[in-house]
């Protein structure tokens, strides 16, 4: 199982010391979650600030860039040129955005890609999508803002998804975002989910280190 802190829980007065804590503490990956004001109802950090979260952790840790914005094929490749290894874009835009040439794009820069579904937004919306992406993410709270209550809901749509790439010998992996601490990484890991996103639970644990391991060892 793959620890991602959400640098949204962070303190923001100390984003680089914020953000090589995560990895002191055992992260595997550090989640980035970039808000444009449209897409979302808040707004976060862009691409200046992954590149100085990159420069912070230096170049061999993996930073997963969740990107809650409605256009995303412009913005890719400054989160590229930021140093990211992964960018996430949402299913939501499908018919706004041509998400194939986006997630093609994405790979072809060099950075894995991976597509969002929000808690409303059936599993099927990424059928047609799934040999194209390294993961999928399935939101287990209304993206947006940290510190939310986890949607147990959406298991059965992670439980939909693992079964699909066993059936199809398919390797994304499966990540989970929102409301994810001790109690809810059990249910996550047994729907199948292979990645969990926790902010308010890590970065804002007595111990961080153990907070993520607890999660891992789910
Ligand atoms: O994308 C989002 C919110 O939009 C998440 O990454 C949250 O930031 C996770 O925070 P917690 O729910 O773990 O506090």
């Amino acid at each position: 199982m793959l620890i991602a802190p959400s640098l949204l829980a962070a303190d923001f007065t100390q984003i680089g010391n914020e953000a090589r804590r995560a990895f002191i503490a055992g992260a595997d990956w550090l989640h980035l979650d970039v808000m444009d004001g449209h897409f979302v109802d808040n707004v976060s950090f862009g691409p200046d600030v992954c590149a100085a979260v990159r420069r912070a952790v230096g170049p061999t840790a993996f930073l997963d860039a969740h990107l809650m914005i409605t256009a995303p094929d412009h913005y890719y490749p400054r989160f590229v040129k930021a140093g990211v290894n992964l960018i996430c874009i949402h299913a939501e835009l499908d018919g706004q955005v041509d998400l194939s040439a986006t997630l093609r794009g994405i790979r072809e820069a060099g950075v894995q890609c991976g597509l969002a579904v929000n808690p409303a937004t059936p599993w099927e919306a990424c059928l047609p999508y799934l040999e194209a992406v390294d993961m999928v993410l399935v939101m287990s709270v209304v993206p947006g803002f940290g510190g939310q209550s986890f949607m147990g809901e959406v298991l059965d749509k992670v439980r939909a998804l693992a079964a699909w790439r066993k059936e199809h010998g398919a390797s994304f992996l499966i990540q989970m975002d929102g409301g994810i601490g001790a109690e809810q990484a059990p249910l996550c890991r047994e729907a199948g989910a292979d990645c969990l996103v926790a902010g308010s639970s890590t970065f804002r644990a007595k111990s961080m280190s153990d907070a993520i391991m607890t999660m891992r060892n789910a």
